[in-house]
């Protein structure tokens, strides 16, 4: 098996809302989820996080915490999808929708999570929790279902 490292960036705003995408082409197309996308060459994750958040919704991370590791299997593919979560309270600029996204700000208790990633549901309730990083890890048979998944926390010590 191969890994494809990728990002995916949650905002949160001072009256703890979170900003969500409604992706309009590619991987997930008609998903809502957070930003992200490939490392590039010479790129650390983290940049490629910052970078990937600035082109997909105008925003610029000033600081970005590390909140849970993602791995995505599916039933037949080699590749794995090794997600490196990260959360954002400090940015500036101003939204804006892109070729990529429609961003929205969207109350906790209304994320929707029934136009969203399957396993949204799964970790999203415990990235919400806060506390230590999480590791989660999900076999995918196709894109609409789930056989296998694991969700821990893991401590860095
Ligand atoms: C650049 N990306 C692509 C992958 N991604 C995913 C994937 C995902 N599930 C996997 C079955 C597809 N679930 C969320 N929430 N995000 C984050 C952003």
């Amino acid at each position: 098996t191969t890994r494809k490292i990728l990002t995916l960036t949650l905002v949160r705003n001072v009256a703890d809302e979170i900003l969500l995408g409604l992706k309009k082409r590619g991987f997930g197309e008609g998903k809502w989820n957070g930003f992200g996308g490939k490392v590039e060459p010479g790129e650390t994750i983290p940049q490629a996080a910052a970078r990937e958040l600035t082109e997909e919704c105008g925003l610029q991370a000033h600081y970005l915490t590390k909140v849970g590791l993602l791995d995505f299997e599916f039933v037949n593919d080699p590749v794995i999808l090794e997600v490196h979560v990260f959360e954002t309270r400090q940015y500036s600029g101003t939204v804006i929708e892109t070729e990529e996204m429609c961003p929205k700000w969207y109350k906790i208790e209304d994320i929707p999570f029934q136009n969203m990633w399957l396993d949204d549901a799964v970790w999203f309730p415990r990235y919400l929790k806060g506390g230590p990083q999480f590791y989660g890890y999900f076999l995918y048979k196709g894109f609409d279902t789930i056989l296998k998944q694991e969700l821990k926390s893991t401590d860095l010590s």
